[in-house]
């Protein structure tokens, strides 16, 4: 049987079928629906003001391969411009051929590329070292938890580098509703309150973040980079796979299998939800509190199976002379 007609332009052949709405479409109005979609969510939300310089958290992944792509194309009509900021975490084996891809990007796309380094910011340490500290049971989702800490801060020093007045970053409907679960699943009320929304505003003096993606579905993130025919790095990290997301990602399979709207249902009960009180700051941010027991060889500490973790609240300590990470940390974990 024929392809049927595109349902928008009516002359093509419809190339797919978008998965939540079932709707038959050509390659190119799938496309243009795309980027029509982040458009409005980018405006309805006033993520990006006129006269914004965005930083592109660029990971060389699908994500953030399409966000920088569709907001390329959408910069002159929202007045935008772009500086893709790549962060090198020091993970061997990984890191370098994605970093290739984004340079390939930023050379095609003749957008300026900045690179920052977690062994340059954070005293020497790099994930490798990292996960070298923090060896033994439950290594990778120590990794999981210290790489997503130590990359929050260093986007954000890589964006203040450039002059940047916003960030970005390509998560999509998909990766938000997993950290909806991972949070429920958790526990964690503080997270789940503060997580919800396209971004947060800038608290604390820290550049304004959004998610212009995080309404669109993993699959169609994918087909578009197909249909724009997206040169992108598709490996997962060494790191990744036995981090605890990868549960909340069967999980959600499953209860996309048996609901189809329950990724968009998990992404919008997050943006109503309001559990928690705001914590008090605390006297170390996340990421110097990670570093400061990587440095006293304790990360075990920093990730809250110590007495006094980075969910609990202390005194402010004593600061610690800074320790390179030459030789191997006693491991607590
Ligand atoms: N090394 C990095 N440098 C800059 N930004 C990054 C880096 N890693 C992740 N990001 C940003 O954080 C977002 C989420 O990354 P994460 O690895 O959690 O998910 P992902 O779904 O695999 O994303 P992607 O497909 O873009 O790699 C990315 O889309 C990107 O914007």
């Amino acid at each position: 049987m024929p392809a049927p007609q595109c349902a928008s332009c009516h002359t093509a052949r419809a190339a797919l079928r978008r998965p939540r709405s079932g709707q038959a479409l050509c390659g190119a109005c799938f496309c243009a629906a795309f980027e029509a979609e982040v458009l409005h969510t980018v405006l309805a939300g006033r993520l990006l003001p006129p006269g914004a310089v965005v930083a592109v958290g660029a990971s060389g992944g699908k994500d953030s391969t399409v966000l920088a792509h569709v907001l390329r194309e959408l910069a002159p009509r929202l007045g935008i411009s772009l500086h893709l900021v790549a962060v090198d975490e020091g993970i061997g084996g990984y890191r370098d051929a994605a970093l290739a891809a984004v340079r390939r990007q930023a050379a095609r796309w003749d957008l300026p590329l900045t690179v920052v380094a977690y062994a340059d910011l954070f005293g020497g340490w790099t994930m490798d070292a990292v996960a070298r500290s923090t060896a033994g049971s439950g290594r990778s989702r120590a990794c999981c938890t210290f790489c997503g800490v130590l990359r929050r801060r260093a986007l954000e020093e890589g964006a203040r580098l450039v002059g940047a007045t916003h960030v970005v970053t390509g998560h999509n409907a998909d990766d938000m509703a997993e950290t909806v679960l991972m949070n429920f699943l958790r526990g964690d009320a503080g997270r789940l309150a503060r997580g919800g929304g396209l971004g947060s505003p800038g608290e604390g003096g820290a550049l304004p973040r959004c998610r212009p993606l995080q309404l669109a579905s993993q699959k169609e993130v994918v087909l578009y980079a197909h249909f724009r025919r997206l040169d992108y790095f598709s490996e997962e990290c060494v790191y990744a796979p036995e981090a605890f997301r990868g549960h909340a990602r069967d999980l959600l399979k499953m209860l996309e299998a048996a609901r189809p709207s329950a990724v968009l249902d998990l992404v919008h009960s997050a943006e109503r939800l309001a559990l928690a009180p705001r914590r008090p700051a605390r006297a170390l941010c996340q990421a110097c509190a990670l570093l400061d027991g990587l440095n006293r060889g304790r990360p075990r500490l920093a990730i809250g199976k110590g007495r006094r973790g980075l969910d609990e609240e202390g005194p402010p300590r004593e600061p610690q002379p800074s320790r390179p990470p030459t030789s191997e940390p006693v491991p607590d974990f």
